[in-house]
C-alpha cells in the first residue's frame, strides 16, 4: 500500500492508469490539475485517443484557505462511498466512481466532459428543461432508500455511524448557521450591504429560528445526504445532470438538500437583474419559478409514491404519517434553503451568480435581495404549505 502524498500530475497518471483498463496498452497519457473548488486537487487524465478520467485527492487542508485549515483526508472515503451508495439508489444521476484508495484518499471516477457545470451555464443564461425533473428523481431516490421508509433500526444505525462526519458537518455548522449571524472574521461581506448584514448580527427573531434548523442539521439523520448539493455540484448538458462531490455527506435532515438546491436556484433568480438585460432576466426568472415548482411536485410525488409502495416498518406505513411527513419536508426544505441565500451573501464562500455582477450597486441590490428572501423562507417556512404561496412570496423579490 502507498502511503499519502500529495499528487503531482504524474502522480494522478500512474493512479489513473494502474486502476483502470480503459487507456490499454502502450497509451500515451498526459495529466493536469484543474480544480476550481474549495477544497481538494482534481486532475484529468487523458490519453492521445480522446479517453479521459478524473483523479480527486484530498489535501490534509482546505485548498481555499491552505495549510492553516488543516482538515481529515477521510472526507474522500465519505465522498467515495456516498457516491456509491447513491450511484446504487440513482445510477443515471450521480458521477460513476470507478476506484478508490483511501491511503491516499484519492477517487477515480469518470469524466464528466460532455457535461457543464449548472452554476456557470446559469450565469451564462442557459436553460434546461429536464433540470427539475432529473434532481427531483435523484433526491427521492437517494434520499428514500437510505431512510427508516426501508432500512430496519440496527441497519440504519450502522449506515448512520459509517456516515459520522465530524470535520466537514463542522464546516457546515459554522458557515451556514453561525457565521453570518454574527461579526465574525471568516464572513466576506461587500461595503455597500454591510449595514444590513448588520442587522442580521442583531436579529434574534430570525437567529432563533435559524437556531431551531441548526439543531435538526445536528440531530436529525433521516437520510444520507449529499450534504453540499449546490448549482457547482452538478454536471448537466441537454439530455441529462450527474452530482459530484459528495464530501459533506452524511445522516441529516432530508431537507438539507432539497433546501441546498432551492437556494441555488434561488441565488441565481435575485441575480438575474444584475447579470442580464431586463426581457433576459424576467424569461430566466421565469424558468426558475417553473422548475423550483416542478421540482418539489416532482420530488413529492416520487417520494410519496415510494413511501406508500416501499415502506417496510409497518408503523410507518401510516398515510397521515407519510402526508405529515412530507408537509415538514417541505418546511425544513424552505428554512435551508433560506440559510444558503443569507450565508452565500454574507458569509464565507461566495457564488458566481452574485460575483458576477459587475456593477457594484447592481449586485449590493441582489445580494439584499437574496438576504430579505433568505430571511422571509427561514420566518415564513412553516406557513408555506404549498408551493404556490412559495412562489409568489419569491415573486416580491423579483427585481
Ligand atoms: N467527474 C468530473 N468530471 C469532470 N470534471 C470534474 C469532475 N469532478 C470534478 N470536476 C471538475 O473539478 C472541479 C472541482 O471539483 P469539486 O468536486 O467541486 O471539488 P471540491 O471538492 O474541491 O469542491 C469541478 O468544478 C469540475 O470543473
Ligand atoms: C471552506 S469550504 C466552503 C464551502 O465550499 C464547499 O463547496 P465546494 O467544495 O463545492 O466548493 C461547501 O459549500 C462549503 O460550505
Amino acid at each position: 500500500m502507498t502511503a499519502y502524498h500529495i499528487f503531482t500530475p504524474d502522480d494522478a497518471l500512474r493512479f489513473a492508469d494502474r486502476h483502470s483498463e480503459l487507456f490499454g496498452d502502450h497509451s500515451k497519457l498526459s495529466a493536469v490539475e484543474f480544480g476550481d473548488g474549495n477544497l481538494n486537487l482534481v486532475f484529468r487524465v487523458s490519453n492521445d485517443k480522446g479517453t479521459s478520467l478524473i483523479v480527486k485527492q484530498a489535501l490534509p487542508y482546505a485548498r481555499c484557505v491552505g495549510e492553516s485549515w488543516p482538515l481529515s483526508t477521510d472526507r474522500a472515503r465519505i465522498e467515495a462511498e456516498v457516491l456509491q451508495q447513491h450511484g446504487r439508489f440513482c445510477p443515471q444521476h450521480t458521477v460513476e466512481v470507478l476506484h478508490f484508495d483511501p491511503a491516499l484518499s484519492a477517487i477515480l471516477m469518470e469524466d464528466l466532459k460532455q457535461y457543464q457545470i449548472l452554476r456557470s451555464e446559469l450565469v451564462k443564461g442557459k436553460t434546461f428543461a429536464h433540470l427539475a425533473s432529473q434532481m427531483a428523481s435523484y433526491l427521492a431516490q437517494t434520499l428514500f432508500y437510505s431512510s427508516d421508509f426501508v432500512l430496519s433500526g440496527p441497519v440504519k444505525k450502522a449506515a448512520v455511524a459509517r456516515f459520522i462526519n465530524p470535520e466537514l458537518c463542522l464546516i457546515t455548522e459554522d458557515l451556514f448557521f453561525t457565521d453570518p449571524y454574527c461579526n465574525h472574521e471568516r464572513n466576506t461581506i461587500h461595503t455597500l450591504i454591510l449595514p444590513r448584514a448588520r442587522q442580521l448580527w442583531q436579529d434574534e427573531e430570525l437567529q432563533a429560528e435559524v437556531a431551531a434548523l441548526k439543531a435538526d442539521f445536528l440531530s436529525k439523520p433521516q437520510a444520507l445526504l449529499h450534504g453540499d448539493v449546490h448549482s457547482g455540484s452538478i454536471f448537466i448538458n441537454a439530455d441529462n445532470c450527474k452530482v459530484i462531490d459528495a464530501e459533506f455527506g452524511f445522516y441529516g435532515p432530508i431537507g438539507f438538500d432539497i433546501g441546498s438546491l432551492l437556494g441555488n436556484l434561488l441565488l441565481n433568480y435575485v441575480a438575474c437583474p444584475g447579470l442580464f438585460a431586463p426581457e433576459q432576466a424576467e424569461q430566466q426568472q421565469a424558468y426558475l419559478l417553473a422548475q423550483i415548482r416542478e421540482l418539489w411536485q416532482q420530488f413529492a410525488a416520487q417520494f410519496s409514491q415510494l413511501m406508500a409502495s416501499e415502506t417496510q416498518d409497518s408503523a410507518l406505513q401510516n398515510s397521515r404519517y407519510q402526508q405529515h411527513f412530507l408537509q415538514q419536508v417541505l418546511a425544513d426544505s424552505l428554512g435551508y434553503a433560506g440559510c444558503e441565500l443569507i450565508r452565500r451573501t454574507v458569509g464565507l464562500a461566495h457564488v458566481a451568480d452574485l460575483e458576477k455582477i459587475t456593477d457594484a450597486s447592481k449586485r449590493a441590490e441582489a445580494e439584499l435581495r437574496a438576504i430579505e428572501l433568505g430571511r422571509a423562507l427561514i420566518m415564513q417556512r412553516a406557513q408555506l404549505a404549498q408551493m404556490d404561496a412559495v412562489l409568489s412570496l419569491v415573486q416580491q423579490f423579483a427585481l
